[in-house]
């Protein structure tokens, strides 16, 4: 499942990894997008679900059972991160996603000021998380920066 605050690029992501190509022209999701994207041999169901204040409440909907949760946030765009933070932090504290793989993208690194990874780690709190696997990397949906390590943490994590 694919998650994190509207515009952030969660649509962006699964376009790329599914067609190989950013497309700059992307509509806010409304409710989810779902996906099967095949890469070799495997194929990755992906749940694309709306970031707007809205729709928040039926994350954890879409989270429930999943091999892994993919919080998406807008590294260039800092004014988020506390809303980021708090979204995220409620959304691990339910019960159903209890030990759920969680990779947090640092999306937009091709945009100057960027947050890099070390500023994520500590404004989004990622080390009071100790219940799961927790990775966090930064990456660009519009140059393609690191989509090789986000697949392969990715397919790690299927069955
Ligand atoms: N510069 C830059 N822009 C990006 C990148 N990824 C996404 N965007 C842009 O950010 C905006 C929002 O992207 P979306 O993929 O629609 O974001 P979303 O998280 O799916 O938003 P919601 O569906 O509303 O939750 C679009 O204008 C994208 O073109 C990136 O890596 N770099
Ligand atoms: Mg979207």
């Amino acid at each position: 499942a694919v998650i994190g605050l509207q515009a952030s690029g969660k649509t962006s992501f699964v376009n790329v990894i599914g067609n190989g190509q950013w497309v700059p022209e992307v509509v806010p999701t409304v409710a989810f997008n779902f996906r099967k994207i095949r890469k070799g041999n495997i194929t990755l169901k992906v749940w694309d679900v709306a970031g707007q204040p809205k729709f928040r409440t039926m994350w954890e909907r879409y989270c429930n059972g999943v091999d892994a949760i993919v919080f998406v946030v807008d590294a260039a765009d800092p004014e988020k991160f506390n809303a980021a933070r708090f979204e995220l932090h409620q959304l691990l504290s339910q019960q159903t996603l209890a030990g759920v793989p969680l990779l947090v993208l640092g999306n937009k690194s091709d945009l100057d000021g960027a947050a890099g990874v070390n500023d994520l780690i500590k404004d989004l709190e990622l080390s009071k998380i100790n219940d799961r696997p927790v990775s966090c990397y930064s990456c660009s949906m519009k140059n393609q920066h690191n989509l090789g390590v986000v697949m392969q943490w990715l397919t790690e994590r299927g069955h």
